[in-house]
């Protein structure tokens, strides 16, 4: 469904300018769970504003099912890491549902459905009435999971939208969205620096190398069902595997931070 080939971004001009990715391939799947992983400032951020159509790329190719990716559309849609700043303030719970909807002109009579199959998802039900500000963060990120879900966007692309969250909303995060991806049979881009998340989630996981030039030093199929157990000596395997792989990564980013 996306093919990157060959994959090149500079930012500033050439010669000079900073090369954050360099020829980066892969083939994403309809209904895959991509995990991108990999250090700080290592392009994940880069690569996945790249898939949305934000940014442009230097050289190589995004294909969208067979189509150059030139700017954003429905189809692709990003969900955005800080939890809140994206629901709006001053319409309650179904409203905002129902707001993304009329904005993404999914028809009118299948609105009423779609929220409450959505809010059931993510236990919202009950609330549906409330604004923003009287929900916990957990909630409202929910919330906003739920909504960037109703409108159906064949493409999720999420940047470490769960990093701010305690351990425990974390896992249960995790929980909800690999059931309404294992219902949805949505494509998710999922961006994290967390080994234990990737593995908890990925179909496959794409490991990143430090920049300048990054790329994918690795990319490799998670096996074992749904949900996993860290404690599984498969799961604790891959584990060691990747740091073992990043540890050097991560030291030469810190070198180059100084
Ligand atoms: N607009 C820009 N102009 C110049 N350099 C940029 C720009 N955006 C990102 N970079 C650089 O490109 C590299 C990759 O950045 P990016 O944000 O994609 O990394 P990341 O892996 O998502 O990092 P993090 O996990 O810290 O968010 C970094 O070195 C960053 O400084």
């Amino acid at each position: 469904m996306l093919e990157v080939r060959n994959l090149r971004k500079v930012y500033g001009e050439e010669p000079g300018g900073y090369v954050a990715l360099e020829g980066i391939s892969i083939d994403i799947a309809a209904g895959e769970f991509l995990c991108l992983l990999g250090p700080s400032g290592c392009g994940k951020s880069t690569l996945l504003n790249i898939l949305a159509g934000f940014e442009e790329v230097s050289a190589g190719s995004v294909m969208f099912d067979g189509r150059p990716v030139k700017g954003a559309d429905r189809d692709r849609m990003m969900f955005f890491q800080d939890a809140g700043s994206a629901l709006l303030p001053w319409l309650t719970v179904e409203e905002n549902v129902r707001f993304a909807l009329r904005a993404r002109r999914v028809p009118r009579s299948q609105w009423d459905d779609i929220i409450t199959r959505y809010l059931s998802m993510v236990d919202l039900n009950n609330h549906r009435t409330k604004f923003p500000a009287e929900l916990s963060g957990g909630m409202r990120q929910r919330l906003q999971i739920a909504r960037a879900l109703a409108v159906e966007p064949r493409v999720l692309l999420m940047d470490e939208p769960f990093a701010a969250l305690d351990a425990m909303i974390r896992r249960r995060m995790h929980a909800i969205l690999t059931d309404i991806w294992q219902r949805s049979g949505q494509t998710i881009v999922f961006v994290t620096h967390d080994i234990a998340e990737a593995i908890a989630l990925a179909d496959r996981i794409a490991i990143m190398s430090v920049g300048p030039c990054s790329s994918f030093m690795k990319i490799m199929d998670v096996k074992g069902a749904r949900p996993r157990d860290m404690g599984d000596p498969a799961s604790s395997a891959m584990f060691a595997e990747i740091e073992r792989l990043l540890t050097p990564e991560i030291r030469r980013s810190e070198e180059r931070l100084g």
